[in-house]
């Protein structure tokens, strides 16, 4: 488990992380979703314990983690820009992993070379930046990490390998509970992965939700009446949003369906459907309700 206590950080006068707190649990998937300059990488970089916080706490196991030797043997951080020696090969980067991180897997390292199609014996540095990442994490896999910390992890890679790196990712959660943490500027490209996400926006975390009790619990109604109702006939709905296009209301409800579904019948329709949302709708609206336009900070 990972987990983050009311974390500051400051470069010079500047707050980059503004008492921040979060928890990843054991074997689950966390999307940090911000704009540029949000505090993302920052934040990560703190997770994986290489740079550390002015105030606050950062655990992994429940033990800090800056600085921690043995923490690290365990935790592989991914950086968006890549580090690899140069003149090193993916064979040579192997050898050093090996020696790094105690459950280093070299079946695996073969197996994943006839699946990625990349040459080991190449150095990396001549690789594209896509196949560079490619490498990273077929090292990362290799060494079998518990916790896998992703800085905008899939950028610069085809659709066919973001697909097949994530069914990785995946499988390692599912079947040795890894701990995954991933950033990303871009909902759609970590929604299918992700168990919960939170947003950072300017150093804050805005908002922090698991994915299931964010699809189960909002829901868009259309409703029409015979006559004009008073605004009050809802106020015993959660509305986080409300337009009205002609004769029909559109609501943004937070709330359980079937109790969305009485109260409304009450106030009998003559339109009435609830429909599902897609996430980046229930992220607009509920950023909505906190204040914060999500265009400005996701799109
Ligand atoms: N070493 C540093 N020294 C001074 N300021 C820094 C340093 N690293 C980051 N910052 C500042 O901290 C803020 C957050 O940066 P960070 O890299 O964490 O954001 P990010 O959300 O990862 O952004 P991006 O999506 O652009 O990578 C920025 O204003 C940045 O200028």
């Amino acid at each position: 488990m990972i987990q983050v206590q009311n974390v500051n950080k400051k470069f010079e006068k500047d707050i980059v992380l503004d008492n921040i707190s979060l928890k990843v649990d054991k074997g689950s998937i966390y999307g940090l979703l911000g704009s540029n300059g949000a505090g993302k990488t920052t934040l990560l970089k703190t997770i994986a314990g290489i740079i550390k916080q002015n105030s606050g706490a950062v655990e992994v196991e429940r033990k800090p983690v800056f600085e921690n030797v043995s923490l690290k043997e365990m935790l592989i951080y991914i950086p968006d820009s890549l580090f690899f020696f140069s003149q090193y090969t993916t064979n040579q980067m192997a050898k050093f992993y090996e020696n790094m991180y105690p459950n280093w897997n070299n079946e695996r390292f073969v197996q994943m070379q006839q699946l990625l199609d990349l040459d080991p014996g190449k150095k990396i540095h001549r690789f594209s930046k896509g196949m560079q990442r490619q490498v990273a994490f077929w090292l990362a896999l290799c060494a079998m990490p518990d916790y896998l910390i992703l800085d905008e992890p899939f950028d610069g890679l085809d659709p066919v390998i973001r697909k097949k790196i994530k069914s990785w990712v995946i499988q390692d959660v599912a079947e040795r509970e890894m701990t995954v943490v991933v950033s990303s500027h871009n909902l759609s490209e970590v929604e299918d992965i992700c168990d919960a996400v939170g947003i950072i926006h300017r150093g804050k975390l805005l908002l922090e939700k698991e994915l299931d009790d964010l699809k189960s619990d909002i829901h868009k109604v259309q409703l029409a009446f015979k006559q004009e109702v008073s605004k009050d006939v809802f106020a015993g709905l959660n509305v986080l949003h409300q337009e009205k296009r002609g004769s029909v209301y559109v609501f943004i409800i937070r709330g359980e369906y079937d109790d969305i579904d009485q109260q409304i019948q009450q106030l009998d329709p003559v339109v009435f459907d609830i429909l599902p949302l897609t996430l980046e709708e229930i992220f607009i609206y509920e950023m909505e309700g906190v204040g914060y336009a999500i265009e400005n900070i996701l799109l």
